[in-house]
């Protein structure tokens, strides 16, 4: 038996960070959304092996790799005896603020639970994917969703519908715990989220109207140290009505309205040597993305 899974990006919508815990760790409130650029991962059955195959030679194939740690949580949490040969293509760019490494673990735990026959529910792989990382867990669930806590907490909310979205990442990674140790407490002016979250439970969630409420503290403490993205955040604003980078960066990304040129568009940011993507939000991450032979 072989499964193969797509395992989607996500971009927030809104990340504010409300306090620092004893642990180091960052209570946040995010709006988080899962869009159309993906990863692809196949599991087959093996004896009792983890094995792991990277299209990415930059990425390890063993402990440090994301999903290798996911195979072996599920592994030991369960105490399964069977093995299973991985291998994961990328298309995610790394430490682009997109999510790909947890969304390729999350991926591994569905996948995982499938193919070894194993009984669970989802509390039980939610507390093993906060275990391997803050943004695992909102990848069980996808779409549109409030993530509280350090991320863990996840709140499903009402599609927003099929937005059109342009991806812009500068071609190199911002490490995340760098970027929350950059962070400097009292923060100014706390972003209120209630806006945000009426526009999405009024079926309001269009446009120029919400690009307002979007907002992400990182973008102040990561711009001084990284002008380039800055630079990305002045051209899209320039050629859309607004833009927002994505978690701890490096990824910026504006949602498009149908009177946008894209051609124009493309051609500018292809000048800056940038790389670019044209993606759609998508309402659930997994199940439609599963397949088996
Ligand atoms: C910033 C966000 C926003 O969605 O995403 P990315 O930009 O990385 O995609 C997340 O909070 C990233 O989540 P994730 O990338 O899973 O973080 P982890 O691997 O658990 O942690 C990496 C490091 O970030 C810091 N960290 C992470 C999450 C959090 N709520 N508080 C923290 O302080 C910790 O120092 C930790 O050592
Ligand atoms: N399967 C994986 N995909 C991407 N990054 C991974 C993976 N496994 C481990 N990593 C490590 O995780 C870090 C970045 O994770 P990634 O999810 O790409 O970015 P971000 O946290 O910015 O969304 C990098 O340091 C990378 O080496």
């Amino acid at each position: 038996m072989k499964i193969h899974i797509k395992a989607p990006a996500k971009i927030n919508f809104f990340l504010e960070i409300k306090n620092k815990r004893a642990d180091e760790y960052h209570n946040l409130e995010s709006i988080m959304q899962t869009v159309s650029l993906y990863d692809e991962l196949s599991f087959e059955l093996a004896k009792n092996m983890v094995s792991l195959e990277c299209s990415d030679k930059s990425l390890s194939a063993y402990e440090t790799n994301i999903v290798y740690k996911a195979a072996m949580a599920v592994k030991k949490h369960y105490n399964a005896d069977k093995g299973v040969k991985i291998y994961l293509k990328k298309r995610i760019p790394i430490g682009a603020g997109l999510g790909g490494g947890s969304s390729d673990a999350a991926s591994t735990l569905e996948a995982l639970v499938k193919l070894w026959n194993i009984k669970t529910t989802k509390d039980e792989l939610e507390q093993i994917a906060i275990k391997l990382g803050a943004d695992v867990p909102f990848f069980l669930t996808g779409g549109t969703a409030l993530c509280e806590g350090i991320g863990e907490i996840v709140t499903p909310l009402k599609s927003i519908g099929e937005l059109n979205i342009i991806l812009v990442n500068p071609g190199f990674g911002v490490p995340t715990a760098d970027v929350y140790k950059k962070i400097k407490f009292p923060l100014t002016n706390q972003a209120k989220i209630h806006t945000i979250k009426d526009l999405i439970f009024n079926n309001s969630f269009n446009k120029k109207e919400a690009f307002k409420s979007c907002f992400n503290r990182f973008e102040e403490f990561v711009f001084p140290n990284y002008p380039e993205i800055l630079e990305i955040k002045r051209v899209l604003n320039e050629l859309c009505y607004a833009s927002l980078m994505s978690g701890s960066g490096a990824t910026v990304f504006s949602i498009l309205d149908s009177g946008i040129k894209i051609e124009k568009l493309k051609s500018r940011l292809n000048r800056c040597g940038w790389k670019i993507w044209f993606v759609t939000t998508i309402d659930t991450s997994f199940h439609p993305l599963f397949s088996s032979t």
